[in-house]
């Protein structure tokens, strides 16, 4: 099959549409739990960064669990986050019951360095019964066959995984299993039908795939080229599937929206001198301007 027959664009209407608006009635819970399994010792900064993002992006309860050398640093950055050491993660993986969705993020700011990341990983994915977004140094846990064999049970199980790798860690996902990685567009789809997860391959231009549909995000900006705003966009996608977004829905809207905190957030501060932190706080200018535009 040709891969460029099926990609696409969301329009700014079907964005909008999956925008979560809470219900008048909505508490912290039903507006949906994301655990974010995040940060090391070497990369604290990333659990701070996605959490926040959570927030921002609608999760009405967003949990960090972190080294334990990160604790205090993510608690004095928000009070609001709930924050709890590694050794806190059987019991933070629980299922989500009827009308109160979860989702979990692990591997923003993992460290390869650090020998527990891939146990973790690995474990995240064998426990939690909900959807689970893998991103940053967590991705390395997915390139050898233990990683592999838990992605396909989770997918034969029905239960979504969404993989946000930039360029290289695409390339490192891509080389065991032979897939070619020069194009991001057909990448998105090999590696999304390979593992059985979406993948959301990012990049100048952003692409989004299930193994099926290839959707195209050309909104960025290259102010995003800095430390820490991929971090920022995994938190986004993270709190979308929290609040019970469809998987290949989350990862576009998440891209959409953190595509256009970039550009509000360049056109105020300059391309050159956007840091991840403004793009964090234009998210809800983000939604905001899609909410009019639409
Ligand atoms: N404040 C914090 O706490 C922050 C924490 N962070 C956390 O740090 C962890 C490590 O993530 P990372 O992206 O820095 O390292 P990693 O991908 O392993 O690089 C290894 C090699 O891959 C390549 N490569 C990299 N990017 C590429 C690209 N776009 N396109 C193409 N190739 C690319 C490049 O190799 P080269 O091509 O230069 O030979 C590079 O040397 C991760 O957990 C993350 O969440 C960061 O988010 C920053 C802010
Ligand atoms: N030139 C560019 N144009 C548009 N978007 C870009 C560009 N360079 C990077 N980005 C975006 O910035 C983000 C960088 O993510 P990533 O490399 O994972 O950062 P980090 O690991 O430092 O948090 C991605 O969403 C990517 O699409």
């Amino acid at each position: 099959m040709n891969p460029e027959k099926s990609v696409r664009e969301y329009r700014a209407d079907e964005l909008a549409a999956l925008v979560p608006l809470p219900a008048a009635d909505a508490n912290k819970y039903t507006r949906g739990t994301l655990t974010a399994v995040v940060g090391s010792e070497r990369y604290p900064g990333a659990a701070c960064l996605a959490a926040a993002a959570s927030q921002r992006a609608g999760a009405g309860y967003t949990e960090v669990v972190t080294h334990p050398t990160a604790v205090d640093l993510v608690r004095a950055w928000r009070p609001s986050l709930v924050v709890l050491p590694r050794a806190a993660l059987p019991e933070a993986l629980a299922p989500a019951r009827e009308g109160r969705p979860r989702a979990c993020l692990v591997g923003c700011g993992f460290d390869v360095r650090d020998e527990e990341s891939g146990p973790i990983v690995r474990a995240v994915l064998e426990q939690a019964q909900i959807p689970v977004v893998v991103d940053g140094s967590g991705l390395d846990a997915l390139a050898c066959e233990e990683g592999r064999l838990l992605l396909r049970r989770r997918f034969e199980e029905g239960l979504p995984t969404v993989v946000t790798p930039h360029a290289g860690e695409a390339a490192r996902l891509a080389r065991p299993l032979g897939l070619p990685s020069d194009d991001p567009c057909a990448l998105a789809r090999s590696l999304s039908l390979a593992l059985g997860v979406i993948a959301l391959v990012k990049g100048p231009v952003t692409y989004a795939s299930d193994g099926d549909e290839i959707v195209r995000m050309t909104h960025g900006t290259p102010a995003l080229a800095k430390a820490g705003t991929g971090d920022v966009l995994a938190g986004l996608v993270g709190a979308l599937l929290a609040q019970g977004a469809d998987a290949l829905d989350a990862a576009v809207l998440g891209a959409e929206l953190h595509a256009r905190a970039g550009r509000i957030a360049a056109a105020r501060l300059t391309d050159v001198a956007v840091v991840a932190e403004d793009v964090l706080e234009a998210v809800p200018h983000a939604i905001a301007e899609l909410l009019r535009e639409a």
